[in-house]
């Protein structure tokens, strides 16, 4: 399964990205620019890092999900390419239209940088099936607008239908998410947003491997 990383002018993690599935996979992921018009037939994951993309302005992903590649990544999405958007790739799924829902403020109002403890709700997605159902793992967060909000039917939808991916665990909850969400997927089950950071922890130099498995299972890495 190849995968491929989108940049945009702002973000700042896709470097942590590049190097967590290089560490991996032992190679280095293809990047798409921004005007990039087409994912390529071969690429099996697209990657939407985090970072501050146009410098937040306007809403956190408003002015980046707008970019060609942004709606490359769409039709990749329509063709069944998974797609993983993480913190501001989360924002920028969501302001392109792939997932429901909203990212606000924090209900801190305060940038929040550090660890919290992520359940796994649904370990039958193509992007958790290395963990086990219900199990916690440690995953670091760094955001100020990670706040998820749903109305009332999507939330039910996403409830009832099993989309609610991760949460945040033992009252850890940085951001005042409506029912502790912090990553969900869509109706398809291949694209997942989520606003922790799992490419931060993917080697023992990280401080801990828990991320590891959710690039296994969407590389097709290790069958669970
Ligand atoms: N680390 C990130 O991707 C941050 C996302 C966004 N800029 C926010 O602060 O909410």
């Amino acid at each position: 399964m190849k995968p491929a990383i989108v940049l945009l002018p702002g973000l700042n993690r896709d470097r942590d990205m590049i190097a967590a599935i290089e560490t991996i996979t032992g190679k280095k992921p293809l990047t798409l620019w921004q005007t990039e018009t087409e994912i390529p037939a071969d690429v099996g994951l697209v990657i939407v890092p985090g970072g501050f993309s146009f410098g937040d302005y306007l809403r956190c992903g408003a002015i980046g999900a707008r970019m060609p590649v942004m709606r490359a990544v769409a039709e990749a999405a329509a063709r069944g390419v998974r797609v993983l958007g993480v913190c501001n790739g989360f924002q920028l799924l969501i302001e392109a239209g792939l997932l429901p829902g909203a990212l606000m403020r924090n209900a801190s109002l305060n940038f929040v940088c550090r660890s919290v403890r992520l359940q796994i709700v649904n370990a039958d997605t193509a992007f958790t099936r290395n963990y086990r159902p219900g199990q916690i793992i440690d995953c670091p967060v760094a955001h100020h607008d990670g706040n998820y909000f749903a109305d009332a039917e999507t939330l039910a939808r996403l409830e009832g239908d099993d989309r609610i991916v991760f949460r945040y665990a033992e009252g850890t909850n940085p951001n005042g998410s409506t029912a502790d969400i912090a990553g969900i997927v869509n109706a398809r089950g291949n694209v997942l947003g989520m606003m922790p950071h799992p490419e931060n922890l993917v080697e023992p130099a990280h401080g801990g491997t828990d991320g590891r498995a959710l690039f296994e299972s969407a590389l097709d890495l290790v069958e669970a």
